[in-house]
Parts: structure tokens; C-alpha cells; sequence
């Protein structure tokens, strides 16, 4: 897959990127920000024009930091989506028409993944899909690790269980839907095919039947091993998140070299979750003390 290899390939320049989110910053745009321009060459390739990069850039500040929406009125998000449909339409539209041995980018990918009779508005769609999963998913995972690193451990944690721990406690995609392909008894009630059932994985991971101290952050309970039969931040089955491995290793890479070079110090005017279709963290400022080096060093 284009974006795990991107990973592999690139992660010597997060180490940069990190750096400069010190001595603050402001969560959690920072991350969504830093996730976005961490990947936006394996999105949109490494020289897009400039009306592209442009668009893609207004996406990310106008749709996908968390409340964007919010703070435009509706008639303009309808014309800044017409837009930005029209943008995407005319670039997937003008890669179809140049032969490519290998998709260099994302939007390579979706555009030679068109069929006869997919319309490019279509393909759009499932482009900005993947940028909100990248941009905005990912950034928000990342807001949420350094929150509840900052706010509530003591002792240094494994990145990878505080990356698996933060998408237990506030799942990320916290509900997912699946229509049943017959009609069956789920616990007291009858689903048939014209049912949409959604799944809360924000109620799962918080079921104390399964977890105990379920509302509390313990990065510890992922020492014995990851097989957790009812954890499911990426969804269950054939529809799982295909993005779900790169998606955690940036992370834990991320949560890696933040916590391991600086003392976080985390200021939240209010710690409730900000929810929409995303479980995005509350505002908070973020402060990176670097821990001294050793004398000699
Ligand atoms: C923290 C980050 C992410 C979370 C929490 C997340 C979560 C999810 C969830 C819950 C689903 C629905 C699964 C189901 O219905 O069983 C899903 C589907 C999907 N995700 Fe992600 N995702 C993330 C990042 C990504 C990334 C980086 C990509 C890459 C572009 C991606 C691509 C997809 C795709 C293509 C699907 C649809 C799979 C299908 O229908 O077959 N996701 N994701």
C-alpha cells in the first residue's frame, strides 16, 4: 500500500517535524497540521500546482480541524465544496489522461482505480474520505496520546500502549454502521436488511463486562499482549480500517519522540471532548520542556 510504504520511506522526517512543535502549541490543529504536512506529498505528490496545494491546504484548515465547519455559514461551505469538487474533478480527470506505470500519489491511486461509469465527483469523494482519515483521524489520535500522556501519567509509558490505550478510552471513529445482510436476533431485538445498525465502539471499550477500571487511562493493561476481543477503533471484519496499521505506527513513532525528548505540560480550558463524526480532544496548549542531556553530552 502507497501510504505504508510512504511511512517507511519517510519517517527520518518526523524527527523535524516534531521539533518544531516546541517550546507550544496549540491542540488539536497541531497535530491534524502536522499529520497533513507530514503526508501531503503521498496525497497529492511532492510538486502539485499550486491551485491544488492550495485547495487541499483550505480543506485541511476549513473542514478538517476540529469545529472548522462551524465557523462558516452554510452557503459558503456549499460553494467552498463546488469548488474544491470542481478542483479534484478537473486533476483526477487530467492523471487519467497520462499513462502511469505506478501511482505516485493518492490521488493517482484514485484516479486509475475509475471504471468506465465512475463519475469524477465520485472519485473526489473518496479522496477527501482518505484526507479526513490521514488529516484528520490520525492528527486527532495524536492530540488525544499526548492529552492523556500530559494530563494524567506519571511514569513513562511504551508509545504503543498509549497509542492503543487512547483509542480505547476515546475512539477516534467512535460509531460505525452495518446493514445485516439477513434477519437475526442481536441481544433483545430483531435486525432485518432494511436495519442500519450502528456500533459504538466508544460503549464497547468502556464495558466494564470486558475492561476493568474501564473509564480510566492505564496504558499498563497493554503489557500482557494485544488480544483484546472487544476493542475495536478500526471497525470489525471484511470493512475494517485498511489504514489502520499506518495509522497507528505514525503515531506511535510520533508519541515516541515527543515523549521521549520533552516533559509535556498540558493547559486544557476544559477537558470535554469535542464530537462530531470524530472524537476530536478538547483544545489544549501544549508546552515541551526538553529533558537535559547528560554532563559530556
Ligand atoms: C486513527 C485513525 C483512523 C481511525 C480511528 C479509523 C477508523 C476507521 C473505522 C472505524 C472504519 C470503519 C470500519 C468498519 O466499518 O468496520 C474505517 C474504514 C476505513 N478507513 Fe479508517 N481510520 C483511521 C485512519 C485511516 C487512514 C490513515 C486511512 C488511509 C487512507 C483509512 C482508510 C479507511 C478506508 C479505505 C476504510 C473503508 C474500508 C472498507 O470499507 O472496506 N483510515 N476506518
Amino acid at each position: 500500500m502507497l501510504l505504508r510504504r510512504y511511512t517507511h520511506d519517510h519517517a527520518d522526517e518526523l524527527p523535524a517535524l516534531v521539533a518544531r512543535l516546541a517550546p507550544g502549541s496549540v491542540w488539536p490543529d497541531a497535530g491534524n497540521r502536522l499529520v497533513y504536512e507530514h503526508f501531503r506529498p503521498a496525497l497529492i505528490g511532492d510538486a502539485p500546482s499550486a491551485t491544488l496545494r492550495e485547495t487541499v491546504d483550505q480543506v485541511v484548515e476549513r473542514a478538517v480541524l476540529a469545529g472548522a465547519r462551524g465557523r462558516c455559514s452554510r452557503l459558503a461551505r456549499h460553494r467552498f465544496r463546488a469548488r474544491v469538487t470542481r478542483i479534484l474533478c478537473a486533476e483526477l480527470a487530467a492523471r487519467r489522461a497520462r499513462p502511469s506505470a505506478k501511482p505516485a500519489d493518492l490521488l493517482d491511486v484514485v484516479a486509475h482505480a475509475a471504471t468506465g461509469r465512475t463519475r469524477d465527483a465520485d472519485l473526489a469523494e473518496v479522496f477527501l474520505s482518505c484526507l479526513f482519515a490521514v488529516a484528520g483521524s490520525v492528527g486527532f489520535l495524536l492530540g488525544w496520546s499526548l492529552y492523556l500522556v500530559g494530563t494524567t501519567v506519571s511514569e513513562p509509558a511504551h508509545p504503543a500502549w498509549v497509542v492503543r490505550e487512547a483509542l480505547r478510552l476515546w475512539p477516534v471513529a467512535w460509531q460505525f454502521g452495518r446493514t445485516p445482510s439477513r434477519e437475526h436476533q442481536l441481544a433483545a431485538l430483531t435486525v432485518k436488511p432494511t436495519d442500519e445498525v450502528v456500533v459504538c465502539s466508544y460503549l464497547v471499550h468502556r464495558d466494564p463486562a470486558h475492561w476493568s477500571e474501564p473509564d480510566e487511562f492505564l496504558p499498563g493493561r497493554w503489557a500482557s499482549g494485544t488480544g483484546q476481543e472487544a476493542f475495536i477503533p478500526f471497525g470489525w471484519g471484511p470493512h475494517a480500517c485498511t489504514g489502520a496499521g499506518v495509522a497507528t505506527q505514525v503515531t506511535e513513532t510520533l508519541v515516541g519522540l515527543i515523549t521521549s525528548a520533552y516533559r509535556l505540560d498540558v493547559a486544557a480550558p476544559s477537558s470535554q471532548p469535542q464530537v462530531s463524526a470524530a472524537l476530536a480532544p478538547p483544545w489544549f496548549h501544549l508546552r515541551l520542556d526538553p529533558f537535559s542531556l547528560p554532563e559530556g553530552r
